[in-house]
């Protein structure tokens, strides 16, 4: 900002005093009492030090001493309230702000500067067109989901090559806009000709618009052993039973998909006399599961990267399926996917799948649960690690956080918190985010539907956003229980 622009900035009607700096301030950190309450996710701006420094509200405290907690009575307060003159402060304003960055004169580029803002500092509302020139870059990559929360004419872009390269979770308590936030990006992602790949546990994407819907039907063929494991229940440490599937996946010719249950069984009954119990375990449960994985392992349906519309949005229904199955689908899927990347890069575009692309995996602390093993936490586990080289982002949703295994969480560069209430929640995503953002934790109950705050490399700054609702996504609403009773009963 040039100084005839702070001038004019100074001048114009954005610009109001909030308060002052008081106390001990960090360079990162620094209280503020002000003239008024201060919102939450409210931006601020300070000049100190040469520097030109936007700040965001991460606590706000309203109090009073004469009105304190030490009175008994409250006609006492009612007297103090009365005989208040006009101009006389019964309350003060104090809020914590965490300071986001130092605005520089070449496209605001912040940067933390090194001095806190010294007591005294002049703290004010920051300015629409810095803001704006901070959340809405004009650029390719950047695509608006939003609003600021406290400046609604700003709009919040996110850099979506971020979330390519490192990945994103979506993270609050039910019903609070995490599958409208996914729905959100898809279609941005769609309309850059990007391609996203949902597994959609709850059949909830179905009537957004444009979807490629796929079937959740496998090749018995393309299985792992961890997979087919995973689909005919066998626990991970029933090693023998593992021995026996292992050597007739290895040694079994199928010939064709078709025989795949037939030839599986005459092998594992084949090993009963070496394995006893152990293979007769196996072919139990191939005789129970064969029915039911008839619908998943279907012969011949080939490549699940085949299915892939590039450019599309991509929608896995998993809805019909137990979670077992659910689980080695995505499993399968996420191990493909990476495969099919890698095969990519290293033939430059000749082999595998050709463009970069993003899988989400709803409830993540299910299928990515931080006390139990899963076959999807093994695939995600390499996703997240490898995924950035080879252009496979992972978006994970939960709405148990404290529940998501902590490797894959503190994976994640990108996280997008909508409202928590439950303490654990709050103190376990407390823990992989940047110390300052802790404050932040204890607010995150007072944020409403579809409100959200956005940390990592896909915003310039933290932001505290109103997310756009997705219209066409009707399934995830609140069903209207009522409604529905009183025009079923007058059908009849
Ligand atoms: N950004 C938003 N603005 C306004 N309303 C919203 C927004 N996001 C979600 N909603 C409302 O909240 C409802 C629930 O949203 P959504 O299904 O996205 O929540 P969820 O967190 O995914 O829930 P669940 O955990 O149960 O899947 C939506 O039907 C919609 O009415």
């Amino acid at each position: 900002m040039t100084f005839q622009k702070l001038v004019e900035f100074k001048n114009s009607v954005e610009y109001e005093v909030v308060g002052y700096v008081v106390g001990e301030s960090k360079p990162y950190k620094a209280e503020i009492l002000a003239f008024r309450p201060l919102a939450m996710g409210e931006y601020l701006y300070m000049e100190y030090h040469g520097y030109r420094v936007l700040a965001f509200v991460a606590t706000s405290i309203t109090g009073s001493t004469i009105i304190s907690r030490d009175l008994i009575d409250p006609r006492d307060v009612e007297r103090l309230v009365k005989s208040v003159r006009v101009g006389e402060r019964l309350f003060y304003h104090r809020g914590v702000v965490k300071i986001l960055g130092s605005v520089n004169s070449d496209g605001y580029k912040l940067q933390i500067p090194s001095i806190p803002p010294p007591p005294g500092t002049e703290v004010y509302k920051a300015p629409k067109t810095v803001l704006e020139s901070v959340f809405s870059p004009r650029k390719r990559n950047y695509v608006g989901v939003g609003v600021l929360l406290r400046e609604p004419e700003v709009e919040v872009k996110v850099n979506i090559n971020k979330i390519v390269s490192r990945h994103l979770g979506i993270l609050a308590m039910t019903g609070m806009g995490k599958s409208n936030l996914v729905a959100l990006i898809a279609k941005r992602v769609e309309e850059l000709g990007g391609t996203i790949v949902i597994f959609d546990y709850h059949g909830e994407y179905t009537s957004l618009k444009n979807i490629v819907l796929i079937k959740p039907v496998l090749d018995p063929l393309k299985l792992t052993l961890d997979e087919l494991a995973r689909l005919l229940n066998i626990p991970r440490n029933a090693t023998r039973q593992r021995m026996v599937l292992k050597e007739c996946l290895d040694s079994t010719d199928f010939g064709s998909a078709k025989e795949f249950f037939n030839s599986m069984k005459r092998c594992v009954q084949g090993r009963i006399a070496r394995y006893g119990a152990s293979a007769q375990k196996v072919l139990d449960s191939l005789n129970v599961y064969e029915g039911f994985l008839k619908k998943v392992l279907k012969e011949d349906t080939g490549d699940v990267i085949e299915r892939i519309a590039i450019g599309s949005i991509n929608v896995v229904d998993l809805s019909e399926l137990h979670l077992n199955h659910a689980d080695a689908v995505i499993a399968h899927w996420l191990s493909r996917l990476l495969e099919a990347r890698k095969a990519s890069v290293w033939s430059n575009g000749e082999k595998g799948f050709p463009t970069p692309l993003i899988a989400v995996i709803e409830e993540a602390h299910v299928f990515l649960p931080a006390d139990d093993e899963t076959s999807t936490k093994s695939s995600a586990s390499l996703v997240v690690r490898e995924g950035r080289k080879f252009g496979l982002g992972l978006v994970v949703v939960s709405q148990r956080p404290r529940g998501l295994d902590p490797t894959i969480l503190s994976q994640l560069g990108n996280l997008a918190i909508l409202r928590i209430v439950h303490p654990e929640d709050q103190a376990y995503v407390a823990r992989y985010c940047e110390p300052v953002m802790q404050d932040v934790m204890e607010e995150l109950p007072g944020l409403n539907v579809g409100e959200a705050i956005l940390l990592g490399e896909w915003v310039p700054i933290p932001a505290a956003a109103k997310i756009d609702l997705v219209s066409e996504k009707v399934s995830g609403m609140d069903i209207d229980a009522v409604a529905i009773w009183g025009s079923y009963l007058n059908k009849k």
